[in-house]
């Protein structure tokens, strides 16, 4: 069924695990994500940047919001695992309106570039427009790291947790993305992979709500060097080690933002397949191995968040 995303994370939040978010652009990535969610029983958030409703809806985010909502529901309607539909990054206030007008099952506000008091009253607003539609919303505390869609953010700025404490109190938001260290795309850290778990562990405990994870793809080896084995230049990239993603998990993680690494899987199974195949211009099968590339990250990672056989 297609639920409201508030719901998966309630339960995650109760039993401690982690559902993931996974990013689309395209059907072909949806239908990999729910093949995954299938085979591991496992409840999905699918979500979308607003450069995704500008894309799909070629040009006009709410024609995009609406296209995503349609395909989504299709497949959740017909289905025994929840599935929610959540606009990530919203900045735009347009976009994140036209994403509650479309029928999406969250919205997230993103102004975590803005100082406190302006992130706040974004937030607020928000808030209350979009649970007056049923609609649940994730605001981010601190900023990632790395280029975060249209802001490049130099350096990372980690959540303070007494802020956290004061600003779901004063927004009522209903997930919160605090900033512990990650960054989003495929090159997350030079050195050693190093998250502030001292911090997350303190916004857990003062807060007790379900808390995301930005920039938490793992950049999965084994995809890299499929990847360059036919012709890509990866070189440097690093993502979120397994052990260190389960542990934010264990200090209270409920939703993982995943986007990087089911680009990767795609991208790799591609070019092995055109490599393979010089002949083949049949879209259903030269995009066919890097769907199953896409399912197999998707399945791995659910087991490894522990949301399998939580449908
Ligand atoms: O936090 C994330 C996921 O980050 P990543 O998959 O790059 O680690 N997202 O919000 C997905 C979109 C950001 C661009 O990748
Ligand atoms: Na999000
Ligand atoms: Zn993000």
């Amino acid at each position: 069924p297609y639920v409201n995303t508030k719901d998966i994370l309630e339960k995650a939040n109760k039993e401690y695990y982690a559902v993931a978010a996974f990013n689309i652009n395209n059907l072909e990535f949806l239908q990999a994500i729910v093949e995954g969610g299938i085979e591991k029983k496992s409840p999905l958030i699918i979500e979308t940047s607003e450069g995704a409703m500008k894309y799909a809806g070629m040009g006009d985010p709410l024609r995009g919001a609406s296209l995503f909502v349609k395909m989504v529901r299709e497949f959740a309607d017909s289905l025994d695992i929840p599935i929610a539909l959540h606009l990530d990054h919203g900045k735009n206030f347009k976009y994140i309106i036209s994403a509650i007008k479309a029928g999406y099952s969250s919205v997230m506000i993103d102004a975590s570039d803005k100082p406190l008091e302006e992130n706040l009253k974004a937030t607020k607003d928000i808030v209350r427009i979009a649970h007056a539609a049923g609609v649940s919303v994730e605001a981010e505390l601190g900023k990632l790291a790395g280029i975060e869609d249209n802001v490049a953010s130099a350096e990372s700025v980690l959540v303070n947790p007494d802020e956290a404490k004061y600003f779901v109190e004063e927004t009522q938001v209903d997930f919160l993305a605090p900033a512990i260290g990650t960054s989003h795309g495929a090159f997350k850290f030079k050195g050693e992979a190093k998250l502030d778990f001292d911090r997350l562990k303190k916004v857990k405990e003062l807060t007790k709500m379900p808390l995301v994870l930005h920039g938490a793809s793992s950049v999965v080896q084994e995809m890299v060097e499929i990847a360059e084995n036919y012709g890509a230049d990866f070189g440097g990239s690093k993502g979120v080690p397994s052990d260190i993603l389960k542990e934010t998990v264990r200090l209270g993680i409920n939703k993982v933002n995943t986007d990087t690494d089911l680009r990767m899987a795609f991208i790799a199974g591609l070019r092995e397949f055109l490599q393979n195949n010089p002949k083949e211009f049949d879209p259903r099968k030269y995009m066919e191995t890097a769907k199953s590339y896409v399912k197999k990250v998707v399945s791995d990672r659910l087991e490894l968040l522990g949301s399998a056989n939580k449908a």
